[in-house]
């Protein structure tokens, strides 16, 4: 039973990760639920994100292993004529995002989640008029006491870019795997652009990374980036240029025409090129996709097409007061663009519908970059950290520590990597870990997990990590900070 005189207690607009991460917990929180998904069921992280191209990279990364003398003739292992087959790989991604979306169904089916189809936009802040065809909104009303919007985004493609989506493409099409262009340029260095390096060089093709800020990877931590590029870029058929802007590009023909690419120095404004390549990736960031939500019913102004909102995820009116029952989560909100934020985001929504308050900390929601190795990270770099520091008074530390020293990494003979802490040494608070390295995507969890719970390294200090395992470099980090206040000796286990 709904919240009297309306058809629902929630209404979800877009049934991607974060939509579903807020439909399930409402239905368990007892609310009766309806999301409403104006395209297929699972938004872009199960169609045209996370799950295709980590399938890509798991076979991918398999391929790289396996084609690596070096590393494989270290453990005594010696393997001839190492093939794969591309559409092999390219069905294996689209096979996991069919059971994935399969999955996401039924498991809001099988918890009374009722799913509308069509595309819904605001009627006024309790009513969605939907079941049109995209772009227009034709279909049925329906009212809610709360409605949130998890609409996510799309790709951005920059003026003068043309798409055909064969030779110059965003990741929707590259995830296809369609063909193995010899030579790709790549638009950005950021998340996208270095997983499908990853990818793509292991398959075979040369890559060259174009990047309008001065450095690559310039959304890293600066001596995480430089180990980075050290084993993720320079071993590997990629260049790169940095301080352009891809200003035109225009499409070519495979194995006919090449795709040109005009760049532009981003200091002098001048064209100071021209590339050849055999194909272009673009991969310069996402845009909100918050359009046809008939947002000025509900007088809200977005911001580069992001939805306005407080903390706690409400949606704000141009004066910048909470529009009642409204909520906004995940890529639409641009508060954090990943799929854990989004979903982690309608759960904290949903808490506060049913009476609890909730914030999310986002400077406690870990990030990963699933190159080989991998790249994760929670909260600040140390650039970020110093500047904060300076800002409110206090001081930060670093503690390092290399998987060189690690037992399992060198085990796999691959100790390349290292892991960082960033903290302040009076309060043990930590404020950014950074780890560089093997399965780095899973060790960082237990440091975003002490975060979010508030624990200083006082607390942590002399907690034990089984041996030998890489979960040793985050006890290594905890071990070698250095705490001014002393040493937590009470915290160590009771002698027997
Ligand atoms: C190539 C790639 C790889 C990625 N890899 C990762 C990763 O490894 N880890 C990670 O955390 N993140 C990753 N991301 C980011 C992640 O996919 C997004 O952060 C996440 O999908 C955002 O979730 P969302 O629920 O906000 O929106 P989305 O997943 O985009 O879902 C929004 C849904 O709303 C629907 N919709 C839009 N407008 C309407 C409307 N008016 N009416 C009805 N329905 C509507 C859309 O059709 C869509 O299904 C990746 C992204 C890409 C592109
Ligand atoms: N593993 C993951 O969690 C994962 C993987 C893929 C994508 N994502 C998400 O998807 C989103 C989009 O990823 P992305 O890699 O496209 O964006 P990004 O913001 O990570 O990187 C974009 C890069 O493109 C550069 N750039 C922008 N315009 C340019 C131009 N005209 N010429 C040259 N360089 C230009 C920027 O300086 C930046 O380095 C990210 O916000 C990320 O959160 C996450």
């Amino acid at each position: 039973m709904a919240a009297a005189n309306y058809d629902y207690d929630l209404i979800i607009i877009g049934a991607g990760v974060g939509g579903h991460g807020a439909a399930i917990h409402a239905a368990e929180c007892g609310l009766k639920t309806a999301i409403v998904e104006g395209d297929v069921m699972g938004g872009t992280c199960v169609n045209r994100g996370c799950v295709p191209s980590k399938a890509l990279l798991a076979a991918a990364g398999r391929v790289r292993d396996m084609k690596n003398a070096d590393h494989l003739k270290h453990l005594g292992i010696t393997v001839d004529n190492v093939s794969f087959d591309r559409q092999g790989i390219a069905d294996h991604a689209e096979d996991l995002v069919q059971t994935i979306r399969g999955n996401l169904t039924r498991s809001m089916e099988g918890v009374g989640v009722d799913i509308l189809t069509g595309n819904a936009g605001f009627v006024d802040n309790h009513t969605i008029s939907y079941g049109g065809a995209p772009g227009t909104i034709t279909g049925g009303k329906k009212t809610a006491k709360h409605i949130i919007i998890a609409t996510g985004s799309k790709p951005f493609v920059p003026p003068g870019i043309e798409i055909d989506n064969k030779t110059v493409f965003t990741s929707d099409a590259g995830l296809k795997l369609d063909w193995l262009p010899p030579w790709v340029a790549i638009i950005g260095s950021g998340y996208i652009g270095l997983e499908f390096s990853d990818v793509y060089t292991a398959l075979g093709s040369d890559v060259t990374f174009i990047e309008a800020m001065p450095m690559i990877m310039p959304g890293f931590d600066r001596e995480i980036a430089k180990l980075a590029e050290r084993v993720l870029i320079s071993p590997r058929n990629i260049d790169y240029v940095t301080n352009k802007f891809a200003t035109k590009v225009t499409p070519g023909i495979p194995g006919e025409k090449p795709v040109t690419i005009e760049l532009t120095d981003a200091t002098t404004k001048e064209v100071v090129d021209v590339m050849e390549v055999d194909a272009c990736m673009v991969a310069t960031g996402r845009s909100p996709y918050t359009a046809g939500l008939n947002l000025d019913n509900l007088k809200v102004e977005t911001q580069r097409g992001f939805v306005p909102t407080n903390e706690k995820c409400q949606v704000l009116d141009t004066d910048g007061n909470v529009i009642e029952g409204v909520w906004c989560i995940g890529d639409a909100n641009g508060k954090l663009m990943l799929a854990h934020a989004a979903s982690t985001q309608g759960i904290s929504c949903v808490e506060n519908m049913v009476g609890r308050e909730n914030v999310v900390n986002h400077e406690a929601i870990p990030a990963a970059c699933f190159t080989h190795p991998e790249v994760s990270f929670v909260g600040l770099t140390e650039e970020q950290a110093k500047e904060r520091a300076e800002k409110e008074g206090f001081t930060i530390a670093t503690c390092k520590t290399s998987f060189k020293a690690n037992s399992k990494a060198l085990a796999e003979k691959e100790a390349e990597g290292m892991a960082k802490l960033i903290y302040d040494p009076k309060t043990g608070k930590m404020y950014g870990a950074w780890i560089f390295g093997l399965h780095a995507a899973d060790l960082v969890h237990e440091i975003s997990n002490a975060i979010n719970n508030e624990q200083t390294l006082y607390d942590l200090k002399f907690t034990t990590k089984a041996h030998p395992t890489l979960s040793e470099v985050v006890e290594e980090l905890y071990r070698g900070a250095h705490l001014e206040g002393g040493m937590p000796s009470q915290k160590l286990a009771p002698a027997r």
